[in-house]
């Protein structure tokens, strides 16, 4: 079977305590993107065989989709295997969720191809397993993410935004990231419920110019270029910009295509990893 990966954004995230197993309580407001890996999945008599198109990501025992198969695998007492091959679209480690969105793929595949009669809360049980970000890939769509990005409110469908993306060509590690973030110290925080209900009122233009992401500080005193690009995409019309996930990939929200296509034909002077898309709704 032949399933999209589709990669998210976060239009804000607040970050409200540090948890014994040093993950971090959240509360963000996630958007799925129309920029996905295509992944094909066959069934093997044995074991897990995974293909993939980026030489960067890794094929075996390292790649999320192999970890949660795995998982499924020894759970569920399941003997055959399966062949994977991924078509990545997706810019690795870019706050993206790429690695969790082919990681929730492989969970609907597996229930379906093993017969596993998985439930929702089945899938985002095990996804939660392997990533904090897997559990709102399994449904897509707008959400709000809490606990450690786990605990999932569905909200009205905000398909249809104009977005450009730009992933400077530096690598970021999340934990690094909410590692180095002090809490004590964030002066700035997003309003989640106001955000909440400019999402009930598909207020774009409140969301996009009140967006907030408290790891941007983090990442962008290593990454000046992140702002960079933050001012470019102002300055170019976007209603509003702001670095998705961990960083180190800006988005930028804009009224009409026009506009997102004037931002990216700059953008593409000046960074390789330049996309246009638009935010999907649930999958
Ligand atoms: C930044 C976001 O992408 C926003 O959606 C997510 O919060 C991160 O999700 P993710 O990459 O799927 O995260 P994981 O792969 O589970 O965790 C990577 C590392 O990030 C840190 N981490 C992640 C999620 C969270 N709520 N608190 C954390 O402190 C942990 O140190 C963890 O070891
Ligand atoms: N299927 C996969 N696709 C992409 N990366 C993978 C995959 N499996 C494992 N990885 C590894 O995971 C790391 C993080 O990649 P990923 O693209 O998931 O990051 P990300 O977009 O920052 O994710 P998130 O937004 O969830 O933090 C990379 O270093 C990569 O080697």
């Amino acid at each position: 079977m032949e399933l999209k990966a589709f990669a998210k954004i976060n239009l804000s995230i607040d970050v409200l305590k540090r948890r014994e197993d040093n993950y971090h309580e959240v509360r963000m407001i996630m958007q799925s993107i129309g920029l996905y890996d295509t992944i094909n999945f066959d069934l093997r008599e044995k074991g897990i065989k995974i293909y993939c198109t980026d030489p960067n990501v890794p094929c075996d025992e390292r790649n999320i989709v192999y970890k949660v198969l795995q998982l499924l695998k020894e759970n569920y007492k399941i003997e055959k295997g399966m062949e994977i091959d991924i078509h990545k679209r997706i810019p690795v480690a870019a706050g993206l969720a790429g690695g969790s969105c082919d990681a929730a793929c492989a969970i609907i595949a597996a229930s379906s191809l093993w017969d596993l009669k998985m439930t929702y809360e089945d899938m985002v049980d095990i996804g939660s397993k392997v990533g904090a970000d897997v559990p709102f890939c399994i449904k897509g769509g707008t959400a709000l993410a809490e606990g450690i990005g786990d605990k999932l409110t569905q909200l009205p469908s905000l398909e249809g935004i104009h977005i450009v993306l730009a992933k400077p060509l530096i690598g970021v590690s999340t934990k690094e990231v909410y590692q180095s973030l002090k809490i004590d110290e964030i002066v700035i925080r997003p309003d989640i419920d106001r955000l909440l209900k400019a999402v009930q009122e598909k207020n774009i233009r409140y969301i996009a110019d009140n967006m907030v992401n408290v790891l941007e500080t983090v990442t962008i005193k290593k990454h000046p270029v992140i702002e960079e690009i933050k001012r470019i995409m102002v300055e170019f019309n976007a209603l509003g910009s702001l670095m998705s996930g961990s960083g180190p990939t800006v988005f930028g929200i804009f009224d009409t295509h026009d506009d997102a296509e004037k931002c990216y034909n700059r953008l593409r002077d000046y960074i390789k990893d330049v996309y246009i898309v638009e935010s999907v709704g649930e999958l």
